[in-house]
């Protein structure tokens, strides 16, 4: 499991660590394992050139001590100090191991001397080190940091702790921030790690261990050994029925597509039987692929609403006089008050999420994380709300944010079939919470699989859930 904690949360387990260790010891932990990861990024460090952004604060404090270490191993370091007030025993360090220690304003000018305003100076570079701001920055970068950015500008970032000029907590942004090729974290991942946009500005993570002893964290993410402990899977003595039944009442004679690509989703395999509640032409369609699929009857969980169009009122309905478990997407997430404290998944995209919430697309666009636990609260259900990073809210809180995926899922269906397979997942007794966040994580690697690096339709992750299941289950 990647766990992420607030910058509170950090703040607190640092202070009580630091009160039993001496003086600048976690810095010099964090500032080692920071080295250690450039000069493997590097390749080495004799007659590599790096150039260190020096932010006020401490983690300027770690970029200073990494250069030190750095230029112990031959690399050539330059800091540039963003402010008068750069932390003094980094500074001292840096200097003391032969790296060069300048005001940036000197040095961005001296750039844009040899290369003209707008600098392209950073072909001299290999790596800029971004220890601009960490976990005490506000979002948004001041103007000299930005100076230093473009005189710099492709050079490859590695962002020390979080990409200076992001919102830690949230992942917001709001102005300039740093777009990072690695992002060197330290002690426990932090939410704008995980949650877009910032997540995207991180690159590449990497966490180095400094002891911390940390609470519940705030947000997480699934990792491949928790999708498959979390994985229902048969016992000698299942039948179909013990692993649960799950029934569809998706797709219309407008969009009988939906329906055939939510049972789909929902014939994964990791339930023990789908029924389809709909029309009679699309049944027809279903039963080309998925001829074990049979009528509507008694299920475990149901799946509502994708291409239902105006009888998605009725479905719902329908599927909550059973007592179990639902998936609601597309159409009946019009009606998801309805819903309000049963156990179900809310599946809504920006868009439709914006409609339930009564706010512009936009807002939760910028604000993924703050939308998807206000609609979870307000609809006393787990959201999920489905994104490049999608964001899985329970009512209580918790959080979990799914990294798997690529670009080419982003085609039409495939949040029919994701729907379908976490009605499966309901259906063979996981909780709302687990199903929605293992479902997620199983559709985007499935995807992953699927593209082997190029387009893909929406049945195709379907046909890859197949094989991904029996490596995760093998591993
Ligand atoms: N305290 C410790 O022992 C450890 C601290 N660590 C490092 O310390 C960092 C946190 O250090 P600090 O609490 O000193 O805070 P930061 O270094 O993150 O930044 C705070 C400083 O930056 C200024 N500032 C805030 N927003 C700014 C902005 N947008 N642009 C420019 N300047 C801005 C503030 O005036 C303040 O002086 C962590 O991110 C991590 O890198 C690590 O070394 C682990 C151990
Ligand atoms: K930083």
């Amino acid at each position: 499991m990647i766990r992420a904690h607030t910058v509170a949360q950090v703040r607190a387990a640092e202070a009580a660590l630091m009160a039993t260790l001496p003086e600048g010891t976690l810095m010099q932990r964090a500032a080692h394992g920071l080295a250690h990861v450039v000069l493997e990024t590097l390749g080495g460090g004799y007659g590599r050139r790096v150039v260190a952004l020096v932010g006020s604060g401490d983690n300027g404090g770690d970029a200073l001590h990494a250069g030190a270490v750095l230029a112990r191993r031959g690399v050539q370091v330059e800091a540039w100090l963003l402010s008068t007030q750069a932390h003094a025993g980094g500074v001292a360090a840096l200097r003391a191991a032969g790296g060069r220690v300048l005001p940036a304003a000197e040095a961005v000018a001296a750039a844009r001397g040899r290369h003209g305003h707008g600098g392209t100076g950073g072909g001299h570079w290999d790596l800029v080190l971004d220890g601009i701001v960490g976990i005490g920055g506000k979002p948004g970068l001041r103007p000299e940091a930005v100076a230093a950015l473009e005189a710099l500008a492709g050079v490859p970032v590695v962002a020390v702790d979080v990409p200076s000029g992001v919102d830690v907590d949230t992942g917001e942004v709001d102005g300039p921030h740093v777009r990072a090729a690695l992002t060197v974290t330290f002690g426990t991942h932090k939410p704008c790690h995980l949650l877009d946009p910032a997540a995207e500005a991180c690159g590449a993570l990497t966490l180095v261990d400094i002891g911390l002893d940390l609470p519940e964290p705030d947000v997480e993410a699934l990792q491949p050994e928790d999708v498959a402990a979390l994985l229902p899977r048969p016992g000698p003595q299942a039948h179909k029925y013990t692993r649960g039944v799950v029934g569809v009442r998706a797709g219309s004679a407008t969009y009988p597509g939906a329906g055939v690509l939510s049972v789909a989703g929902a014939a994964c395999g990791l339930a023990g039987m789908v029924r389809y509640d709909g029309d009679a032409a699309v049944l027809e369609l279903v039963h080309r692929g998925h001829p074990e699929v049979i009528g509507p009857g008694r299920v475990q969980a149901w799946v509502v609403g994708s291409g239902s169009d105006t009888g998605a009122e009725v479905a719902l309905r329908a599927s909550l006089a059973d007592d179990v478990p639902l998936v609601v997407d597309a159409d009946a997430l019009a009606h998801a008050d309805l819903v309000r404290g049963r156990p179900a998944v809310l599946t809504p995209h920006a868009g439709e999420l914006a409609r339930m919430l009564g706010v512009p697309r936009a807002e939760v666009e910028q604000r993924w994380l703050h939308h998807a636990r206000r609609a979870a609260v307000e609809h006393d259900a787990v959201v999920l709300l489905k994104a490049r990073h999608t964001v899985v809210a329970a009512p209580d809180g918790r959080v979990r944010v799914t990294t798997t995926g690529t670009p080419w899922l982003a085609t039409a269906g495939a949040g029919d079939v994701l729907g379908g397979l976490i009605g499966a997942l309901l259906a063979a007794g996981l909780a709302p919470y687990d199903a929605a966040s293992v479902g997620s994580w199983l559709h985007g690697a499935a995807a992953t699989l699927a593209s082997g690096g190029g387009p893909l339709v929406a049945g195709d992750v379907a046909e890859a859930l197949g094989d991904l299941v029996a490596l995760l289950v093998a591993a």
